[in-house]
């Protein structure tokens, strides 16, 4: 299945992103319960999927629910799995707009969606590379990325990755560091993943790493993906993202943000308004089901954190470069 997310016969069938890398698996999911489990369990992740995952579930409640309140009650529950990714609700609160046109149209729209994620990828990438070879010299070019945002976060082809894969079909990037991304490992498991498939080198790095590469010289642009996009241009991404941030100011190294316009959120003023969604603390006490902490400790675990505006070389859309 190329894509990260598609529809099939009435149920939404997905990669099961926990299985990765070492297996590869998909659900089939038919209710609301389960897609929201599948998506706080980041079996499905990544905004710009979120936002599709959350239309599709419109369009599963749509043919089951038996009444407008019982559909909208569900589809607000689903829009609140995950409160960071502004894909989700924004997906979610699209679809819900055409419920009374019918299932059939419901669903009409979640496909338009999920068809045209790759397109605006692929803009939004080719805007990017365009950008990261305009503001640096050195070729081939040393990068550095930050949790998945490839094929796996959106429904193909990616955004920030999706940069990187475009770069790297034309010849330009000489290395690619990803960084692990603690605590649920998405560079590990699913950039490495992404980048094996795809031929490109790369070497994998603890997530402390990366500022300090930085700092050796070592990387020559930052192209990171987006969660929420705050209207003064403030950041919101998986945690590490903003020590990365840090790190490409000192170092007067380009620090790219690559989203689709669906993550850019202009009613949230700015990164002090958008929500943290923070999660369990065994993520962080514990890895594969081993305890690595001492029992009992308590935990901090805020999944993504605000990189402000003023830290941020430009954010790259399908349609436009803010800076
Ligand atoms: C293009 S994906 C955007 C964004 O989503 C990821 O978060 P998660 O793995 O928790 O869904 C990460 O922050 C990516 O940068």
């Amino acid at each position: 299945m190329d894509r990260s997310i598609t529809w099939d016969d009435g149920a939404i069938v997905a990669v099961d992103q926990r299985a990765l890398p070492h297996a590869y698996r998909t659900l089939r999911i038919t209710g609301t319960g389960q897609l929201i489990e599948a998506i706080q369990e980041l079996a499905i992740r990544g905004a710009p999927a979120l936002g599709v995952a959350g239309a599709l579930g419109v369009a599963l409640i749509a043919r089951t629910a038996p009444d407008h309140r019982t559909a909208t009650e569900e589809a607000e529950r689903l829009a609140g799995a995950r409160p960071t990714a502004v894909n989700l609700a924004r997906g979610v609160h699209g679809a819900l707009g055409l419920l009374g046109r019918g299932p059939d149209a419901v669903l009409a729209h979640a496909l338009d969606l999920l068809a045209d994620d790759e397109r605006i990828n692929r803009e939004a990438s080719a805007r990017a590379a365009d950008l990261v070879l305009r503001l640096c010299e050195r070729r081939p070019l040393r990068l550095l990325t930050h949790c998945n945002t490839g094929r796996l976060a959106t429904v193909a082809w990616g955004t920030a990755l999706g940069t990187i894969r475009t770069l790297a079909e034309a010849g330009h990037v000489g290395e690619v560091l990803a960084g692990e991304t603690r605590p649920l490992l998405q560079g590990a498991r699913l950039t490495t993943w992404e980048l094996a498939e795809a031929g490109i080198p790369y070497r994998l790095c603890a997530d402390s790493a990366g500022p300090f590469a930085i700092g050796s010289g070592l990387v020559d642009c930052v192209l990171v993906g987006a969660d929420r996009v705050a209207a003064n241009g403030d950041v919101a991404n998986k945690i590490g993202t903003y020590a990365l941030a840090v790190a490409a100011a000192r170092q007067r190294i380009p620090f790219i943000v690559v989203a689709p316009e669906s993550t850019v959120d202009e009613s949230t003023p700015d990164g002090a308004r958008i929500v943290i969604e923070e999660r369990g603390a065994d993520e962080v006490t514990s890895f594969g089901g081993r305890s690595t902490a001492t029992p009992g400790s308590a935990v901090y675990n805020p999944a993504f954190d605000v990189t402000p505006a003023d830290l941020v070389t430009a954010v790259v859309t399908e349609t436009r470069v803010l800076s």
